[in-house]
Parts: structure tokens; C-alpha cells; sequence
């Protein structure tokens, strides 16, 4: 194997242990994912720790603190969340809770990339910086949280925190959380997250006889939905694969479920019964950028009319606008301060920025942005396959070790910079 500076074997070792710690869905062993966590930060000289329990003693937050010179400057809290998504182990070349590291250096786990690489990252970078410069203190105080449920949708955890007497006390003036892997040679940021909406489509009609034919029989009103809605998609679809708009600046509505039927007590569908109910499920995702009440509308029109017997309903799974009624979008330009700052504590150590982005999908962040709290989601992979929530998830260990070169940069800028936003 090639020679590696004991520094990175050991953060590579870290990651690896970190891996090990099952924090996948439906049972995430979070008590386990905090001890580990306490212990690294306490291993690191000036970090302070705190666990927080919102909710449920299940459910802890860690948050740990590097205190500042200068407290009456707003802080910076970098984010991590703690749960991942399940793993189905027959699908992939290594047990994905093995973090195995192949000969040419890629670390195979569940998490690996979504996002348990920053989680250590945040804290090597840390270590890194006190250990090239002992005396080194922040000016702005430095906070690092590990929140439970995030894939689930974060309630027992970011949407609790954020209303807590410590997180207020934080007075955050700049968050950091999670972004994408990137497949070139650039980083991928994100200053917006898209929304989720949870959609039910249920039509309702007249049941009878399998052999009969009659009008507006539930399974026949849904059916003509689906094809609306899949019209749309395709439409949504088409503005991607034409260039015009990236896949998260479109309004995607996928179908999830399907659900019909009358079920005998064999467990098996009677064949010759039209059944009255029918529903769908769709999971619907919109951009900061797109009016929630057009789509709405088109819904109660389109998609779910009455006039076929059909009804809606949407679960809202975050804010589209902030206290303000601004959409949820960060600025990425000169006129904020830690854009700016961000971006050049990057270049500093050669990276490079791809035009910022919205995310497709969707993060803690929204609670931050919801708040006014400029927000940025980053995750330094570059040069990487985009494999979070997929099978074999991996990240090779030097895209992680440069990752905690690229965190040193941003850190040292970011707490030395004084000039606090308005
Ligand atoms: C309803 S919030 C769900 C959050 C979840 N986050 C990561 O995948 C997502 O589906 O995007
Ligand atoms: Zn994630
Ligand atoms: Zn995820």
C-alpha cells in the first residue's frame, strides 16, 4: 500500500469505524453513532460536547462546540445527520455496514457519501488545524450538530432543534449542510433544496359486476388521472432531457403506489368485482421557483377533478417560503459576505465550484433557510459516481482525505471573518 502520513490513516480509520455503527432506518442505533462522536471531539483538543435529547432519549443531538474569541459575533454550525436510508446487503459487492476499503483505497458503506463522510471530515479538519497551530483559536465560535431522522424528514430532530433555547443561544449566522457527490473535476454547492409534497389521488365510482361496462367506475376515473399526471411528467421531463432546466428546477411528480382492488380472504384479488375505490400516491418535489398555487390548482382541476368523483390531498413536508415570504433560496453572489468568503476559503486550496445548484431532493437545510439563515449545501466529493440511497455506495479515501483539506480552508476563513452580515 502507498506510505500515508499517520493523520490521514487515522481520519481514514475514523470514517471507517463510523461506518461500522448501523445508523440505517427503521432502527438507527443513534446511542452508539453519539458515543463514537463524543469521544472523537473530546479527543481533539478546546471541543467542547453537548447532547441534546428533543424528543425522546432515542433520539439524541450532538452538538459539539469549538468556542471563539470574540462571542458576540454570530456563529457558524456546520451539520451532519446521523440516520441513514436502509441497505438491502444481497445487492452489493461488500456488507454495507463493513466499509470494507478495496486495494485501490474506495470505502464501501451505507453512508459513506450520504453523509456520515462530513461528520468526520468537520472534526479531522479541526484536529488538523490545532495540530499545525496549537495556539489556534476561532474569532467566530464553531459549532458542529449530528441530528437523528433527517432521512425521515427531520421533525425529531432539525424542525426540533432549530425551536430550542440552545440553538437560539447559538446566534448561527452561517449553516453548512450536506450537498451531492460531483462526477467531474469541480465541487458541487447548493443554495436551495426543492420541496416535498406528498400527493394521494382517490377516485371513487360505482362498483358492480366484473363483466359489466358502465361509466365513471372508480378504477376507470383513476387510470385517466394517472395518464394526466404522467403527461405532465413527461412534459417536466422533456425541458430536462432538452437542456433547458436541470432535473431540479423541474416540478417532478413520480407515482409511488397504486392501490385498488378487492382482496378475498385467500389474500388473493376477486377478478370479477369492479371495485368503488381507487387511490395513487405520488411523491411531488417543487422548486423554490414555482408558484405552489398553480400547481394546486391544476391538481383540483386536472389531476384530481371532482367532476370524475376524485379528491386530493397534500401532505406538505416543508415551508416553501421563509418568515419573510421569500422563497427558500440562498444568495450565491458578492452581496453575501459568506458566499463570498466560502467560495474563496475553496479556491484557496484549488478547488473549484460548479454554478451553484438547487438540490433535487431535500434536506435539513430548509429548516435553517426557513429562519433566514444562509444556508449552503456541500458535500466535497468530486471526481465520484452519485451513489447516495444507492446500492455500493463508496467513496474513495482520497476524495475523503482532500475533503478535510478543503474543510480546513473553510473553517479558518469563516471563523476569522469579521465583518458580521446585516
Ligand atoms: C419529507 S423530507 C424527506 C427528506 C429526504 N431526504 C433525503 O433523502 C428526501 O426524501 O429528500
Ligand atoms: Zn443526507
Ligand atoms: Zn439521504
Amino acid at each position: 500500500a502507498p506510505q500515508q502520513p499517520p493523520a490521514d490513516a487515522a481520519a481514514v480509520s475514523h470514517f471507517q469505524q463510523y461506518l461500522r455503527i448501523n445508523t440505517a432506518h427503521p432502527h438507527p442505533d443513534y446511542q452508539s453513532a453519539v458515543s463514537f462522536l463524543k469521544a472523537l471531539a473530546t479527543s481533539i483538543p478546546n471541543l467542547r460536547t453537548r447532547t441534546l435529547h428533543l424528543t425522546t432519549p432515542n433520539k439524541p443531538l450532538l452538538l459539539v462546540t469549538f468556542p471563539g474569541s470574540n462571542p458576540s459575533l454570530q456563529s457558524i454550525l456546520f451539520n451532519s445527520h446521523l440516520d441513514s436510508v436502509p441497505a438491502e446487503p444481497s445487492k452489493w459487492f461488500h456488507p454495507p455496514f463493513s466499509a470494507f476499503k478495496t486495494h485501490d483505497g474506495s470505502i464501501f458503506a451505507r453512508g459513506a457519501q450520504d453523509d456520515k463522510c462530513i461528520a468526520i471530515q468537520y472534526l479531522e479538519a479541526i484536529r488538523n488545524i490545532i495540530a499545525t497551530d496549537p495556539g489556534f483559536k476561532p474569532m467566530r465560535t464553531i459549532h458542529i450538530c449530528y441530528v437523528p431522522d433527517e432521512e425521515i424528514g427531520g421533525l425529531d430532530g432539525m424542525a426540533k432543534f432549530v425551536e430550542s433555547n440552545e440553538f437560539r443561544e447559538m446566534n448561527v449566522g452561517f449553516f453548512l449542510d450536506e450537498g451531492q457527490a460531483s462526477t467531474n473535476d469541480k465541487y458541487r454547492v447548493f443554495y436551495a433544496d426543492r420541496s416535498p409534497w406528498n400527493l394521494v389521488i382517490k377516485a371513487e365510482g360505482q362498483p358492480g359486476h366484473g363483466s359489466r361496462m358502465f361509466d365513471n367506475s372508480a378504477l376507470e376515473n383513476l387510470m385517466k388521472s394517472v395518464e394526466v399526471v404522467s403527461k405532465f411528467r413527461e412534459n417536466q421531463f422533456d425541458l430536462v432531457k432538452a437542456g433547458v432546466l436541470a432535473n431540479s428546477e423541474v416540478i417532478s411528480a413520480n407515482p409511488v403506489y397504486l392501490k385498488a382492488g378487492i382482496v378475498s380472504g385467500d389474500g388473493n384479488f376477486v377478478m370479477n368485482m369492479q371495485p368503488s375505490e381507487a387511490e395513487a400516491g405520488y411523491d411531488v418535489r417543487l422548486p423554490p421557483t414555482v408558484d405552489p398555487d398553480l400547481l394546486k390548482k391544476r391538481i383540483a382541476e386536472e389531476w384530481a377533478p371532482a367532476t370524475r368523483n376524485m379528491s386530493y390531498h397534500i401532505v406538505e413536508k416543508g415551508p416553501l417560503r421563509d418568515y419573510m415570504g421569500r422563497p427558500l433560496m440562498t444568495v450565491t453572489n458578492d452581496s453575501n459576505p459568506w458566499w463570498t468568503v466560502f467560495k474563496h476559503a475553496v479556491e484557496a486550496v484549488g478547488g473549484r465550484l460548479s454554478k451553484p445548484e438547487i438540490l433535487a431532493s431535500t434536506t435539513d437545510a430548509r429548516y435553517m433557510r426557513v429562519r433566514g439563515i444562509p444556508t449552503l449545501g456541500f458535500s466535497p466529493m468530486k471526481n465520484t459516481p452519485i451513489l447516495l440511497h444507492d446500492h455500493n455506495e463508496f467513496l474513495k479515501e482520497s476524495v475523503f482525505l482532500e475533503g478535510i483539506k478543503v474543510y480546513e480552508s473553510i473553517i479558518k476563513a469563516l471563523s476569522s471573518f469579521d465583518t458580521d452580515s446585516p
